[in-house]
């Protein structure tokens, strides 16, 4: 049967609809509703399993929905490939940064931003294209602070250089939305300081979805949250009011998140070496 198309309202760069998965008897992700403005910086946080990396993938087309609708920029996207949603302006960055080690740092951000499809081959033989990407993957590169690792193997890049790296890569299409999957995982304090800034001076008019632990990256960087818990919308709504809300202290309770010491939006970014951060939340891990 032919999906009903659906019409998202004029000016939403993001807009879910009823968005539904399951596995077998779970339901990771259960109605989610959401519209996004274009620049929106919007999280979405919850406790382990509670279906975020699902949502991301649902967005970004690794995974399809049993119900709802995905709409990017007015176009629904709901059953088309992660490859056209990558052309239409979909990209993201994972959990487990994606790196290709024998590349060199600036190969691996050309690469990503390499156009898909046939128009993609034919730019590999114009000498003037690959000039530009390169010039673009070395801003890109500046942009997250590894200018100076552009031509080192990527293989030598720690942790957190790589953490910054698949951000680089994930930016290299010019997206119109970024997904970005727990960018402050594994990162030490000061590398935190650094992805806060680096996430300040991320171009304007892109529109980004946060999934995090470390509350004080979301109270930091995002305008609204979102809080999932078992797939469903707990509560959305501006960042401090989401964070306030007495449902999100019940959920995050015993969890070891510290919700009302986290900073507010437009707050420095933690100092390097304080271990006092507030924790991840750590409820039990419900993957199979
Ligand atoms: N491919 C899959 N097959 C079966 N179950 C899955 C699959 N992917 C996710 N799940 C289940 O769906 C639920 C949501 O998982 P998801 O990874 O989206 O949670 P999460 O909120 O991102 O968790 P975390 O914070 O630990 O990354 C979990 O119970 C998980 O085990």
């Amino acid at each position: 049967m032919t999906p009903t198309p659906t019409l998202a309202r004029p000016g939403a760069a993001l807009e879910l609809t009823g968005v539904t998965r399951t596995f077998g008897s779970l339901t990771a992700v259960d109605d989610v509703s959401l519209r996004l403005p274009p620049g929106a910086r919007h999280a979405v946080i919850g406790p382990n399993g509670a279906g975020k990396t699902t949502l991301l993938n649902l967005i970004a087309g690794t995974d399809r929905p049993d119900q709802g609708s995905i709409v990017l920029g007015g176009a629904d996207v709901t059953r088309t490939s992660t490859a056209r949603r990558s052309r239409a302006g979909i990209a993201r960055s994972f959990q487990q940064p994606v790196v290709i080690g024998e590349l060199t740092v600036l190969d691996n951000v050309v690469l990503a931003g390499w156009p898909h499809g046939r128009g993609g081959h034919a730019a590999w033989r114009r000498p003037g294209r690959l000039r530009a990407r390169a010039e673009a993957a070395g801003r890109h590169l500046e942009a997250v602070g590894l200018a100076e690792a552009a031509h080192w193997p990527a293989s030598r890049l720690s942790h957190g250089q790589r953490r910054m790296l698949d951000l680089a890569a994930a930016l290299a299409g010019e997206p119109r939305l970024l997904l970005l999957d727990e960018p402050a995982a594994g990162l030490t304090d000061g590398d935190i300081g650094r992805l806060l800034g680096i996430l300040d001076g991320l171009p304007e008019q892109v529109a980004v979805i946060l999934v995090e632990h470390h509350v004080e990256v979301v109270a930091h960087f995002a305008d609204t949250v979102t809080v999932l818990t078992a797939g469903r919308v707990l509560v959305t709504g501006p960042t401090g009011e989401a964070l306030a809300h007495p449902s999100v202290r019940d959920a995050y309770r015993g969890t070891g998140a510290v919700l009302e010491s986290a900073p507010g939006k437009g707050a420095p970014p933690p100092p390097a070496d304080d271990g006092s951060r507030a924790a991840a939340p750590s409820a039990p891990d419900t993957r199979r």
